[in-house]
């Protein structure tokens, strides 16, 4: 792909790029277009979905507060690049994270377009009722294979986070609201270092059964190689099946995509064996939006420097 910047190779297929004749011109595209466009790369998948979480995950670790008309804006733009999901803020104490402090403002002020879904994090009740009170129609709830992880980041053992989940998942079937759940720490903890697969694999399952339709596999530190994501991912689909997995790799050592293609390779061996589905999640790293909101969306991905975004896929196979 030539000059593309390499953080939107990370979010778009090359024939999206070539479809949408992007920065490439228009003969170049088209002679590619016909070649490549019906050919699918054996042992991949056909589909991934992304999902988009860089106004929650990105924006919750800059160190200057993002305002939110920004925040608002980016999420608009977002939702006209032909993303499905979008994950918007999160209704988390503003004493722990202030970047996620205008939740409320953000999640109201956002332009809800049809067909894309915008899910928040809401680590408990409190949180929960306050999302939905603000309009959230998905949540998450966000736990750890780590318990130091655990409790430094929610303040609570894993079993006393799953206690507090098991009260929103429960809250939110009622009112007809999806569950997501995210397992942090999936490949290593950075209090903890190495996390075992089966710790990984009790968590999931926990959240898989109180209700979760999707679990996410984080590899918060970005630690993980294709290897421990081959290993974690066979111990996890022993007990959910691959259709309700999505992975969370962050490129701190710049091992993203190869976690990515790995999962997607692990997820479509074990469709092609079983049923379908499949997700993924990676990061990226990104700088520029906020100097420049009024620019096209694509030109955010430029400068690989600032702060982390993470973009989910699934797959769907007919
Ligand atoms: C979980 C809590 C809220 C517990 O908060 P707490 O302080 O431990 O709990 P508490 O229940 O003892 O409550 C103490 C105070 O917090 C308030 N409180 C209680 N709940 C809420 C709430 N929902 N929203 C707003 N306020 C809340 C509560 O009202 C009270 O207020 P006070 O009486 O002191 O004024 C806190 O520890 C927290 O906000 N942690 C931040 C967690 C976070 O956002 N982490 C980053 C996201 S996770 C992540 O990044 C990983 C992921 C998902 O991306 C995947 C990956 O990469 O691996």
């Amino acid at each position: 792909m030539g000059t593309v910047p390499s953080a939107v190779k990370h979010c778009l297929s090359y024939q999206q790029l070539l479809r949408e004749h992007l920065w490439i011109g228009d003969s170049v595209a088209g002679a590619l277009d016909t070649a490549q466009e019906t050919s699918q790369l054996p042992g991949l998948p056909e589909y991934v979905k992304i999902v988009e979480v860089g106004p929650r995950d990105g924006l919750q670790n800059e160190k200057v507060i993002v305002p939110t008309d920004i925040k608002i804006e980016f999420i608009n733009q977002l939702s006209q690049t032909g993303l499905s999901v979008i994950e918007v803020t999160s209704f988390v104490s503003s004493k722990w994270v202030p970047q996620m402090a205008d939740h409320t403002e953000v999640m109201k002020g956002i332009h809800q377009y049809p067909g894309v879904r915008y899910p928040v994090l809401t680590p408990n009740l409190q949180g929960f009722h306050r999302a939905v009170a603000a309009g959230a129609t998905e949540i998450s709830v966000f736990g750890a294979a780590s318990e130091s992880f655990s409790k430094k980041n929610i303040n609570c053992s894993i079993e006393e986070s799953m206690e507090k989940f098991e009260e929103v998942v429960k809250s939110a079937r009622h009112m007809n609201i999806p569950t997501r759940g995210y397992v942090s720490c999936a490949l290593g903890c950075p209090y903890e270092g190495n996390i075992t697969p089966q710790k990984v694999t009790e968590v999931s399952k926990k959240l898989y059964g109180m209700g979760c339709y999707e679990i996410s596999l984080g590899d918060t530190t970005g630690v993980g190689t294709p290897g421990s994501m081959k290993r974690m991912l066979e111990s996890v689909m022993k007990e959910i099946p691959s259709s309700a997995l999505a992975v969370h790799c962050h490129d701190t050592y710049g091992q993203a995509l190869a976690n990515i293609l790995t999962a997607l390779q692990v997820f479509f061996s074990y469709n092609s064996l079983y049923s379908c589905g499949v997700g993924c999640y990676f990061s990226s790293f990104v700088s520029d939006f906020i100097c420049v909101p009024s620019l096209s969306l694509f030109f955010f991905f430029c400068n690989e420097s600032g702060f982390q975004f993470c973009l989910p896929f699934q797959r769907h196979r007919s």
